[in-house]
């Protein structure tokens, strides 16, 4: 690097090792910028968060890492307060603490102080009082702009709803979204509004609740340079409205690092610089660090930073590191922090809402998303027709002698794995693409798991009432099975609640992962020993220690109801010559109809409170 000459000079002073748990200082604060250098919009009403010593330490595998080394910083609003640094400095990190996102566990230990205008605020105050924006945008594909504004307005705000619209507006107009309002936000599968436009419609959920505090991690990651100086702009109205905004940016353009008010940077999880933007170039010059005229300071900085391997550390880069952390004088910045008058501090707790109103508007919502989903539809649609073909190809005719009774066993199984597996995939697919929505206003305190759960259920109800019936409307009649009404509407009945089984494993199986692709792989796992054990094979090897997995089967249950439904009151000629027989006998079947749909509706309810708790634990463990 360039700089390395410049540095020998205060290289020969430094003795410390820059890989120490504090971030180290010596007699050069002469050359940091103080509050007073940064001018604010109304220093009257201005809002001033700051942060004191934090330290955060990791223990991975018995070696304690320490994150972020005492860093304090503060931040007022009408200012946009920018967070740099290179890649593993720490600047999550230190967002998420002061959000509150991050706490103390087994194997980490947080210390320091948050404080808004010059007062502590817990953990829960900061919850409701700072909207975090995070990098990857959390939203329901197949709701308009408009839509998601409305509903996470209408599950946050009490009031009227020309209240809420009127929000809704203000917010459309503001973020510069009302072009889009009514477009998708899209998905993988369909088209819907751009990336920034996406980041807008993300900071705009969060401005829903009027927060004093807006922190972004990366809000223009991805983003081309015209498009990230459109949010930056966004972000510098927010500011000048009297909000704190707070961001993390990788590698702004010059002409964005020209807007940005206040700059920290940091690196290997210290501050090395805490004030305006215009200033920092004069202030690294001075170090011995001239960023050349026509480049970036931005680049200049990321490259001058930026540290491989935080755990062998060249010797450049320990020296560049040992100059800008021994130079920054932390005390000197928690001193200059600035105290505004607390008039405007109102730490807000959330609105109350009824239970019922949030019920019915996940309801809306979730049947609106669901509604929209083509994939969805289109995979049915594949599937029932395939199933028509098959099933009308392989089974059509199926006769009343011993041999037709393999061949409607056979087939009653193959509607049984049919009902099951498809209403396991869907609902193994559909939590974890919600999850992450769930999680975030699960912990934002907007609704709970079991309203959360039931307004699923009941949402995608009408979906999943008519595809049943679709597929065992078709399924009956293509077979010629026991031509009887009461008969067809108990299979129909039998159908639904067989997938309703199946989405019940779905939802335990959903709630667990991340992702779509590994619910579908775990679930296929899960499904398959109770598919072994649903009573169409008998099991002779090890079945005296495995048998019990029957009674978890929704197999069992399903195949069981469907075969008394179809055999009770009717005889097969298994013997030309011989009495009439009952395929029943042979299955050795011990519960009724009726038993068999209560089992199965105990089952689908058993598995969604499963699931339920699932979802509970989860939530619980990120707040
Ligand atoms: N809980 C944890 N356990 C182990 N390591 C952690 C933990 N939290 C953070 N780290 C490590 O701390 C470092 C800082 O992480 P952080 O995400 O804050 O970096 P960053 O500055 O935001 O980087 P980037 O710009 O790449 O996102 C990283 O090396 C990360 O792996």
């Amino acid at each position: 690097m360039d700089n390395l000459p410049a540095l020998e000079s205060f290289a020969l002073q430094m003795s410390s090792n820059p890989s120490s748990d504090k971030c180290l200082s010596q007699d050069f604060n002469q050359l940091i910028p103080t509050s007073e250098d940064i001018s604010y919009a109304d220093s009257e009403s201005s809002l001033c968060l700051s942060w004191r010593n934090i330290l955060y330490q990791v223990d991975l595998h018995h070696n304690e890492e320490t994150i972020l080394k005492g860093v304090s910083g503060y931040a007022k609003s009408g200012t946009l307060t920018v967070l740099m640094g290179s890649s593993g400095a720490g600047k999550t990190t230190l967002l998420d603490i002061i959000a509150g996102r991050i706490r103390a566990s087994d194997n980490t230990k947080i210390s320091g102080e948050i404080l808004l205008n010059g007062a502590a605020i817990n953990v829960l105050s900061r919850k409701h009082t700072i909207a975090y924006v995070t990098q990857e945008d959390v939203l329901l594909p197949y709701l308009t702009v408009k839509e998601s504004l409305s509903f996470i307005a209408k599950l946050s705000m009490p009031g009227p709803s020309e209240k809420i619209t009127e929000k809704v507006d203000q917010i459309i107009k503001k973020l510069k979204l009302g072009q889009v309002s009514d477009n998708l936000i899209g998905s993988v599968i369909v088209k819907g509004i751009s990336g920034g436009e996406r980041k807008r419609v993300s900071i705009g959920m969060e401005l829903i609740s009027d927060p004093q505090i807006v922190i972004l991690d990366e809000p223009t990651s991805g983003l081309d340079s015209f498009t990230a100086e459109v949010l930056i702009d966004v972000l510098l109205d927010l500011s000048r409205d009297g909000k704190i905004v707070i961001s993390t940016l990788h590698q702004p353009s010059s002409s964005i690092f020209n807007k940005i008010d206040k700059l920290i940077l940091l690196s290997n999880g210290c501050t090395v610089y805490d004030g305006p933007s215009s200033k920092s170039r004069k202030y690294f010059s001075k170090l011995g660090f001239s960023c050349p005229k026509l480049t970036n300071p931005a680049d200049y900085y990321m490259n001058l930073l930026h540290i491989i391997d935080r755990k062998n550390m060249t010797e450049e880069e320990k020296n560049i590191l040992n100059t800008l952390t021994s130079v920054y004088e932390t005390k000197d910045i928690i001193q200059n922090i600035p105290i505004p008058s607390s008039n405007s501090l109102a730490i807000k707790s959330p609105q109350k809402i009824s239970n019922f109103r949030k019920f019915c508007i996940l309801c809306d919502r979730g049947f609106i998303n669901a509604r929209r989903n083509p994939g969805a539809l289109i995979a049915w649609l594949m599937l029932l027709i395939v199933i028509w073909v098959l099933t009308d190809l392989l089974f059509h005719d199926l006769g009343n002698d011993f041999h037709s009774i393999q061949n409607i066993n056979g087939v009653l199984y193959f509607i049984t794995m049919n009902a099951i597996m498809s209403g396991n995939a869907y609902s193994a697919m559909g939590i974890p693409s919600e999850r992450p929505i769930y999680l975030k206003e699960y912990n934002k305190g907007i609704y709970g798991t079991f309203i959360y759960i039931l307004a699923k259920l009941i949402s995608e109800l009408p979906f999943h009432l008519l595809g049943a019936a679709m597929t065992a409307l078709m399924l009956y009649f293509a077979l010629d099975l026991n031509l009887n009404a009461g008969k067809f509407f108990i299979f129909c009945l039998i159908f639904f609640l067989g997938h309703q089984m199946g989405g019940g494993l779905g939802y335990i199986v959903g709630a667990m992962c991340k992702t779509q692709e590994i619910a579908l792989a775990i679930s296929q796992i899960f499904v398959a020993p109770l598919n072994a054990y649903g009573g169409m094979i008998s099991m002779s090897r090890l079945n005296y220690i495995f048998s019990w997995i029957t009674y978890f089967s929704p197999f069992y249950y399903t195949f069981q109801a469907f075969t008394v439904n179809q055999y009770t009151d009717m005889n097969f000629n298994c013997d030309p010559n011989g009495p009439k027989c009952d395929p029943l006998d042979d299955l050795e079947f011990d519960f009724s109809i009726e038993m068999c749909i209560m089992a199965i509706i105990i089952y689908a309810i058993l598995t969604r409170l499963i699931s339920l708790i699932v979802l509970k634990i989860l939530g619980a463990k990120q707040k």
